[in-house]
C-alpha cells in the first residue's frame, strides 16, 4: 500500500522526522516559516494530513477554502485555539493534539517564571551581567518568598496539577478554580473555590493553565488584579488571550501588582514592547514545552495519533470541540 503523504510544517525534533520519513510519505517545511493561509489551503488538496504546531491558524475562514484530500490535523500542541475545530470536522477532517506528554515541562517553566518574576531575576541578571554590581546591602533586592504563600491556580487541569505538584514541594499551599472540582484523590490538599473572584482574593501568586476560548479572553482584567492581595505575582504559560497586558501594566504601574512572569502573549511571535521596561516582568519567548525529551514525545504522540488514524482506529487524543 502506498504510504500517506504527511506535511510537517516546522522543524520537528530529529527523533520525529525520522520516524515520519519512515512510515509517511512526508514533506517537511525546514525553512521552519509559519505556515500561510495560503500553504494550508493549498496542502488541503496535496495531504492527507498535516502536522502543524500552534502557529498555523486554521481559521472557519481557511477552512472553508480546503480541498478535499486533508483526512487530519494531528496538532503538535496541546493547547488548539488555533484550529476552528468544528469547521474542521464539518469537512470530515480529524483533529488531535499532544496531552500529558508536555505537562512536567511546562509547570517547570511555570515554576521558572514565578521564581524568577518573585525574587528578581531580570534586574539581577542585568545587574551583573553589565558589571553595575558595584554595592550590596540586606536592602537590595529583596523579592517574595513562595515558601508558606498561597498560590492560585485558574485551570487545574494536566498542566496545572503539575505545577500544584511542584509548588507542594515548595510548600505553597495550593488553592484552585477549575470549570470543576478535581475528586479529592487528584487534589492532594488543594483548596477549590466556587468562583474566580474567591480564589483571587487569597492569591499571594497567581498562576494561569485554562485553555484560550471565548469565554477566557481577558479572563484577568482589570478589575480582576485589583481583587489580587497586594504585591501579588501573576504569571501565565497558558494562552496571551487569558490577559489584557494594558490592566495588567496598570497593575504593575499601581504596585497593586508586585511582578509577573510571562510565557504567553496577545501578540506572537514579538510579544508586547510595552512590557520592556519593567524589571519586575520576567518574559520568555512561549517555551513552556520546549525541553528535548517532551519534544520527542510530542512528535511520537502526534504520530501515534496519524498511525491509529490510518490503521482505522480512534486516534487516542481525537478531539471534537
Ligand atoms: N506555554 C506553553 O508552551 C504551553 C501552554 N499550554 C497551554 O496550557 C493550556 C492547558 O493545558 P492542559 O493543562 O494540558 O489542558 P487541560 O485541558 O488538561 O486543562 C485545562 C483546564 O482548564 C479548565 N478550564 C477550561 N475553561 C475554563 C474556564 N473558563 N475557567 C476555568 N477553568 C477552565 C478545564 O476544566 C481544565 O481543567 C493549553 O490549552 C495551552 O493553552 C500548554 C502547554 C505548553
Ligand atoms: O502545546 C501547546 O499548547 C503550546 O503552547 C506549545 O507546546
Amino acid at each position: 500500500m502506498s504510504k500517506k503523504r504527511l506535511w510537517i510544517t516546522r522543524r520537528l525534533s530529529d527523533a520525529t522526522l525520522e520516524r515520519a520519513a519512515r512510515d509517511y510519505d512526508v514533506v517537511i517545511n525546514h525553512e521552519d516559516t509559519p505556515g500561510t493561509a495560503a500553504e494550508l489551503i493549498a496542502a488541503s488538496a496535496d495531504f492527507d494530513a498535516v502536522i502543524p504546531c500552534h502557529s498555523e491558524h486554521f481559521t472557519a475562514d481557511v477552512v472553508s477554502q480546503f480541498s478535499d484530500r486533508l483526512k487530519i490535523v494531528a496538532n503538535h500542541s496541546v493547547g488548539v485555539d488555533h484550529c476552528d475545530i468544528p469547521a474542521l470536522n464539518a469537512r470530515g477532517i480529524a483533529v488531535t493534539n499532544t496531552p500529558d506528554v508536555l505537562s512536567d515541562a511546562t509547570a517547570e517553566l511555570a515554576m521558572l517564571l514565578m521564581l524568577g518574576a518573585a525574587r528578581n531575576a531580570v534586574a539581577g541578571d542585568r545587574i551583573v551581567r553589565t558589571g553595575n554590581w558595584d554595592s550590596w546591602s540586606p536592602a537590595f533586592m529583596v523579592g517574595k518568598q513562595v515558601t508558606g504563600a498561597r498560590l492560585g491556580i485558574i485551570g487545574m487541569g494536566r498542566v496545572g496539577q503539575a505545577f500544584a505538584q511542584k509548588a507542594r514541594g515548595f510548600g505553597m499551599q495550593v488553592h484552585y478554580y477549575n470549570r470543576r472540582p478535581l475528586s479529592s484523590d487528584l487534589e492532594h490538599g488543594a483548596v477549590y473555590h466556587e468562583t474566580v473572584e474567591s480564589l483571587l482574593l487569597v492569591s499571594d501568586f497567581l498562576s494561569l493553565h485554562c485553555p484560550a476560548t471565548p469565554e477566557t479572553v481577558d479572563l484577568m482584567n482589570g478589575e480582576r488584579f485589583q481583587m489580587l492581595p497586594k504585591g501579588a505575582v501573576v504569571v501565565n504559560t497558558a494562552r496571551g488571550a487569558l490577559v489584557d497586558e494594558d490592566a495588567l501594566i496598570a497593575a504593575l504601574d499601581s504596585g497593586h501588582v508586585s511582578a509577573a512572569g510571562l510565557d504567553c502573549f496577545k501578540v506572537e511571535p514579538g510579544g508586547n514592547p510595552k512590557f520592556s521596561s519593567y524589571d519586575n516582568v520576567f518574559m520568555l519567548p512561549h517555551i513552556g514545552s520546549a525541553t528535548r525529551q517532551t519534544r520527542d514525545a510530542m512528535g511520537f504522540r502526534a504520530l501515534d495519533n496519524l498511525d491509529a488514524f490510518f490503521a482505522g482506529q480512534t486516534p487516542k487524543d481525537i478531539l471534537t470541540k
